[in-house]
């Protein structure tokens, strides 16, 4: 009965790319593609009525043109085609959100595919050692639904505090008390009353949230091991009741599905007509009149095109891309773009500076009372096909997680400075769908599970910059991990927590979890297992280079409170930001500047008083997406990201609206 591909009502749509070329299940291709062509044939899972495949072509101009089909694309998109008379384009450089990442378990699935995948790498440094001194994976999205393609689907809003820390930086206006209404008008809380108290979640917004329907056994023992550690069990890491303790994560997902921004905010084309989705067009720059953006230039298919802007260019290209494109754009450091020979538009300092990202170690563990057999087989599989059930419903040990506080970390604040990760018992792959199919050619005895302690708050801050002026090539990503020596403490801090759950006594009496020879011997010389010399070489060694990248056109040094690109030339000012009419409308700020810019030709803009002289910013031009968060949230940060594009929605419309 689930080999016929249901009758749904819609033609049959393009799925999107395939899990039959996922590195992580290698060899695997005839029953990994079976099992993906009957997902694909499950009406409620494929949708193919509700898809999104693309316009063929785009218009020659729109109102607004979004690049970037990610986390903040599709809600900034939806959020601005709500209003009929705006035209949007939404540009992607990747294919359109494949269905078989809806299913939960195949969460790795989509990582180091080029199809999926930009493959991203960071320079080299004293980090990320065991990739031979290659730097460290950043796996990013490159698909209609971004890196949320990619994700685990952890849904946490950060701290009350990591906000306060943003309006330090001088992001006026984005306290937690400001921004709380945009978390909240984003998500739909599916399990209010049970897991969430509705005091500090919603309902009736586009995104779906709850835990999985399924938890391996696994996790509730671990959660009971933590425990008997003495550490916090939680119920929701959104409590602000509870600021640290160890969760089953709420998630982005619904009916054993993962949601995607794309899924939830987005409609076919047939549906909202003013909103065009333009895929596998890759976003070259932005293109002025002036200091004025009026357009992007494109390549699709090989063929460089450009589109029309009438009002604004908005970039949700996400913390990587975004500054790149600034970059090619002549909106960054002069002195980079003099290197390059890139016309200057804006000499903006900041662009690609202040990269932060999460760090850690992970540590692999062997469970030695089972062996490394495979989670998927066709049981599971048919139960997830028909029932919508099972461990294809979640991403094995990956949705477990918790916060706490390292030595390092300032208590009052209810800021956390550590969280934690748990990943094995994925059910992902399988050659022949057989219960307790071996893991690998090699029989072993032990199964593979890793953790890892991650740094909330490092402070060690990285930078991005241009190494051609060709597009498609990759930008350089220096992220200087452990350059400041608190950083290596609190992962320290944060790996002797693991050591502290995983010898407790039900992992130890069930599991019989022990640290993995084949993984530890590299720092055998460096000391005593968990002594100090020897976490630090493995922090080097294995070092969890997390994907929450941020910061890179942060506001108040690339972008205004209101998310537009800055363009303050002239001399050093001290004045009020004022619209043509007269009227207040952005905080004052003193900076060092260099030129002056020509007026806009058309469009709104903002003025600024200049030591009597009017200069005017880039118009026409935002950045929303993470780029622009300050400083680093404590927790996962696809929610905060959500709420900066609910934001920057809501920014754009009351300006074209007055
Ligand atoms: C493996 C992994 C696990 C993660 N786990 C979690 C988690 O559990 N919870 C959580 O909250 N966060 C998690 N994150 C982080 C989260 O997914 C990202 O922070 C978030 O997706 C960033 O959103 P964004 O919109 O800024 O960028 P992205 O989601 O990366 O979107 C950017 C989009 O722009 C497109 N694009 C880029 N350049 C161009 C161009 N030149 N032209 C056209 N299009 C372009 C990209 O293809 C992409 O679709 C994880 C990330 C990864 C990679």
């Amino acid at each position: 009965m689930i080999l016929a591909p249901e009758d749904c009502g819609c033609p049959y749509q393009d799925p999107g790319a395939s899990i039959s070329n996922s590195p992580i299940c290698n060899g695997m291709l005839l029953f990994m593609t079976l099992l993906e062509g009957f997902v694909s044939g499950r009406c409620r899972i494929a949708e193919p009525c509700r898809r999104v495949v693309g316009v063929k072509e785009a218009d020659e101009e729109y109102d607004f043109v979004v690049v970037g089909g990610g986390v903040a694309g599709p809600i900034v998109a939806g959020r601005l085609a709500e209003n009929k008379e705006f035209k949007v384009l939404l540009i992607e450089a990747g294919g359109p959100d494949p269905v078989a990442s809806r299913v939960p378990s195949f969460y790795r699935n989509f990582w180091n595919n080029p199809e999926t995948d930009w493959l991203y790498r960071t320079q080299p440094g004293n980090f990320c050692l065991n990739e031979k001194r290659k730097g460290c994976v950043w796996p990013r999205g490159k698909t209609l639904g971004g890196s949320a393609v990619l994700n685990g689907m952890m849904y946490h809003r950060g701290h009350a505090a990591d906000y306060e820390d943003w309006v330090k930086f001088g992001a006026k206006g984005w306290s937690w008390t400001d921004n709380r209404a945009y978390f909240d008008r984003s998500e739909d809380n599916k399990q209010i009353g049970s897991v969430a108290k509705s005091s500090y979640h919603s309902t009736g917004g586009p995104m779906p949230i709850q835990q999985f329907r399924y938890t391996p056994p696994i996790v509730q023992d671990l959660l009971r091991g933590i425990n008997e550690s003495g550490l916090p069990v939680i119920d929701d890491m959104n409590d602000p009741n509870t600021p640290v303790g160890f969760t089953v994560a709420q998630t982005f997902s619904n009916n054993g599905q993962r949601y995607t921004t794309a899924r939830a905010y987005l409609e076919p084309e047939s549906e909202r007509k003013n909103l065009h989705v333009l895929l596998e067009a890759h976003a070259s720059r932005v293109l002025f009149d002036g200091t004025r953006a009026n357009g992007v230039e494109y390549i699709r298919k090989g063929e460089r095109k450009t589109v029309s802007a009438t009002k604004e260019v908005i970039l949700s290209a996400g913390a990587l891309n975004s500054p790149h494109i600034l970059l090619l754009s002549g909106v960054g450091p002069k002195d980079t773009l003099d290197k390059f020979e890139i016309p200057v538009v804006a000499d903006l300092p900041h662009v690609g500076q202040n990269l932060l990202n999460h760090v850690g170690v992970t540590l692999h563990f062997l469970i030695t009372k089972e062996n490394n057999t495979q989670t998927l087989d066709w049981a599971d599989a048919t139960e997830y096909l028909l029932e919508g059930t099972g461990p294809l419903t979640a991403d094995g040990m990956t949705q477990m997680s918790g916060v706490l506080y390292s030595s390092l970390a300032d208590k009052q604040r209810e800021q956390p400075d550590l969280q934690f990760f748990f990943n094995g018992y994925y059910a992902e792959c399988s050659a022949t769908g057989a219960v307790g199919e071996p893991v690998g050619d090699c029989p072993q005895n032990g199964r593979n599970i890793t953790s890892n302690a991650v740094a909330l708050q490092p402070r060690s801050v990285g930078y991005l910059t241009i190494n051609s002026t060709n597009p498609l090539e990759p930008p350089l990503f220096y992220p200087k991990y452990f350059s400041h020596p608190d950083d290596m403490v609190m992962v320290k801090d944060g790996a002797r927590y693991v050591r502290k759950i995983l010898e407790s006594k039900t992992i130890q009496s069930k599991y019989g979890v022990k640290l993995d020879p084949s993984h530890t011997f590299v720092c055998d010389k460096a000391g005593d297992q968990w002594s100090d010399k020897w976490l630090e070489c493995m922090a080097r060694v294995y070092t969890d280079a997390q994907n929450h990248q941020q910061g890179t056109a942060a506001i108040s040094r690339v972008v205004d409170n209101e998310l537009r690109v800055f363009n303050v030339t002239g001399k050093s000012f001290s004045g009020s930001l004022r619209n043509r009419k007269g009227a207040w409308c952005g905080s004052t700020r003193t900076r060092r500047t260099t030129s002056k810019a020509p007026p806009p030709s058309a469009g709104w803009w903002i003025t600024v008083v200049v030591d009597n002289e009017l200069v005017f910013n880039v118009t026409g031009l935002r950045v929303i997406d993470a780029s622009v968060m300050p400083t680093l949230v404590t927790g996962n940060p696809q929610g905060a990201i959500m709420m900066v594009a609910e934001r920057g929605a809501d920014f754009i419309k009351t300006d074209w609206t007055k």
